[in-house]
């Protein structure tokens, strides 16, 4: 869409119900429908990185299912995500499910190809493996990038039976490669048994800061909201969510649940409190609806992508009007 052209929201619910019709993210036209899009939400549907319960692969279209009930005004943020800006669903990444090694490097050359046009990302995954790749492609474009990792875990792990790519590992890959901004990257959401102690100091060494659930609990979003953003002032920001990060009583539909995680209402506050940050793309990652009930874990992830999607529609809106 150039800067003088009405963007195409999502099918009018009032003509066509909600749930008849193909499911694209918040019903949503596809990208080739529309030409190209400012922000283009994607499938990666990949899920051999994992370490536990597999099923990750079918977590975007479970997300695009539960999406089908979004509405296009988010009070919440003040504005209309899908018509301040053109959003469009572009569909799956095809990945090589037998081959990480090519899978990972389809999904950069994918990214690559969209952030090219001039569009921000907005991934579904997926396991958490496919974040190196997009990185990759995000720090081209834009240099280091700050990173927020919402996530019960760290994924800074080194290998897992000898393998380098994995759900466990993509962020101490991108720190070696240089692709973070190593003075402004936090963990949010962290919890549970780890390995070692060790896992926390090569962390922090990698230049994590860690926000646990615990402290979110404590100190409450708002305040877990402002320190992230000041962490992180103007750098460009990418933002990945491991839906893992919530409690499995929000989220039981993903591969390795850990107990004592935060609140749907908690994560959302949180990325509400990040609106006037640089998002430069995000994820959504690690749903995997064999294990969800009543699509609890899609519903929330479905909220969660269009937090995100709004705050990159606010963006670029603003930056149009200047
Ligand atoms: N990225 C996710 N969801 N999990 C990583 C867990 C790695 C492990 O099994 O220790
Ligand atoms: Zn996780
Ligand atoms: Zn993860």
């Amino acid at each position: 869409m150039s800067g003088n052209e009405t963007p195409r929201g999502p099918v009018d619910s009032s003509r066509v119900p909600r749930y008849a019709g193909p499911a694209t993210f918040a019903r949503l036209p596809r990208l080739d429908e529309v030409g190209r899009a400012d922000v283009a939400v994607v499938g990666v549907p990949f899920d051999s990185g994992v370490s536990y319960r597999p099923g990750a692969r079918f977590g975007g279209n479970a997300i695009r299912e539960a999406s089908r009930l979004l509405r296009p005004y988010n009070p919440a943020q003040d504005a209309s995500p899908f018509a301040l800006a053109q959003v469009a669903d572009g569909g799956d990444i095809a990945v090589n499910p037998f081959n990480i090694h090519e899978a990972v490097e389809t999904i950069e050359a994918a990214a690559d190809e969209l952030l090219g046009t001039g569009a921000r990302l907005m991934t579904l995954g997926g396991d958490h493996t496919i974040a190196l790749p997009l990185l990759r492609s995000v720090a081209k474009k834009h240099g280091p990038v700050a990173l927020l990792h919402f996530d019960a875990h760290l994924d800074t792990w080194d290998t897992y039976f000898g393998a380098e790519y994995t759900h466990g590992t993509p962020f101490r890959r991108a720190v070696e490669e240089g692709i973070l901004d190593t003075e402004a990257l936090s963990h949010v959401g962290t919890r549970g048994p780890l390995y070692g102690k060790q896992d926390l100091t090569d962390d922090e060494k990698m230049g994590f800061g860690i926000v646990t659930s615990a402290d979110i609990y404590r100190r409450g979003a708002d305040e877990v909201a402002d320190q992230l953003r000041q962490r992180i002032g103007d750098r460009p920001l990418y933002i990945s969510i491991d839906i893992d990060c919530l409690d499995p009583a929000h989220a039981p539909g993903t591969g390795t649940p850990e107990a004592g995680g935060m609140t749907s209402r908690e994560l959302l506050e949180i990325l509400r409190g990040l609106a006037s940050c640089n998002l430069v793309s995000a994820d959504v990652v690690e749903v995997a609806p064999a294990y969800d009930h009543a699509e609890i874990t899609s519903v929330a992830a479905s909220h969660t992508a269009y937090e995100l999607t709004t705050i990159m529609s606010r963006q670029i809106a603003e930056a149009r009007a200047k």
